[in-house]
């Protein structure tokens, strides 16, 4: 792949005090995520690839090296910037908190797409009938199965057309159709759209679709 990246981290460690302990949860993680390139993250549980996403994410701030989000810096910037650079870039999905609990399956679908004056229904509708969610359109999140919440969760990453997905474990709790489908979905939105995605999970048939597949140990990147 060539040309300029979509994300561009750079050395990135985040460290964890709790007492007089310390976790070096990321100890110096570069990535470029391209244009049409599905990178799927794997690890051991502990190895760091959460908070590797929320890093990415602008949700949690690194404590050395930076991110570039689109050109623009991501890391130590204000909460409202980091805020409105994901809105602006990313598709977050990550293992919980990701709905509204108020608000049902559909309208959390189309909350970015509002919220940016992009609201599309049809996407939106679209989506939520290729993962299996078509019953469940006007449920609440506390109505949804952990595998319906997490393909809830998905499609509300990726109904207003975010250049990249950050996703964190897409197909937990599904069983084989099901990951297959959104397996699809994944794989159309980078190879039919043209739009990037990182995804952290345990999924073979995920990881066999992927263009890269990168492995995390002990917050280093580590040969499979
Ligand atoms: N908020 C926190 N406070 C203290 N330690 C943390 C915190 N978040 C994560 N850690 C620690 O950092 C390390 C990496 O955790 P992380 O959640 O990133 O791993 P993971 O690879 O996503 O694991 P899993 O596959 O179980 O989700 C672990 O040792 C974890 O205990």
């Amino acid at each position: 792949m060539s040309g300029a990246p979509l994300l561009n981290a750079t050395d990135l460690y985040r460290f964890y005090q709790v007492g007089d302990d310390e976790t070096r949860a990321l100890r110096g993680v570069s990535l470029e995520l391209q244009p049409g390139e599905l990178t799927v993250l794997l690890g051991s549980s502990g190895s760091g690839k959460s908070t590797l996403l929320a890093c990415l994410a602008g949700l949690d701030d690194p404590d050395g090296g930076w991110i570039e989000l689109g050109g623009e810096r991501l890391s130590r910037q204000p909460e409202a910037r980091r805020a409105r650079l994901r809105a602006a870039h990313l598709g977050v999905m990550l293992q919980s908190g990701n709905l509204i609990p108020h608000l049902t399956v559909l309208d959390n679908a189309l909350l970015t797409g509002s919220l940016l004056g992009r609201r599309d229904d049809v996407r939106a509708r679209e989506l939520l009938g290729r993962v299996g969610l078509a019953p469940h359109l006007h449920a609440y999140p506390a109505q949804l199965s952990g595998g319906e919440t997490a393909r809830a969760a998905l499609v509300a990453a990726l109904a207003h057309d975010p250049r990249i997905l950050l996703a964190d474990e897409p197909t937990a709790e599904v069983d084989a159709d099901t990951e297959d489908r959104v397996t699809d979905v994944i794989g159309e939105f980078v190879h039919g759209q043209g739009r990037a995605a990182l995804i952290a999970t345990h999924s073979q048939r995920l990881a066999g679709r992927a263009d890269r597949v990168l492995y995390l140990k002990d917050g280093r990147w580590a040969d499979a």
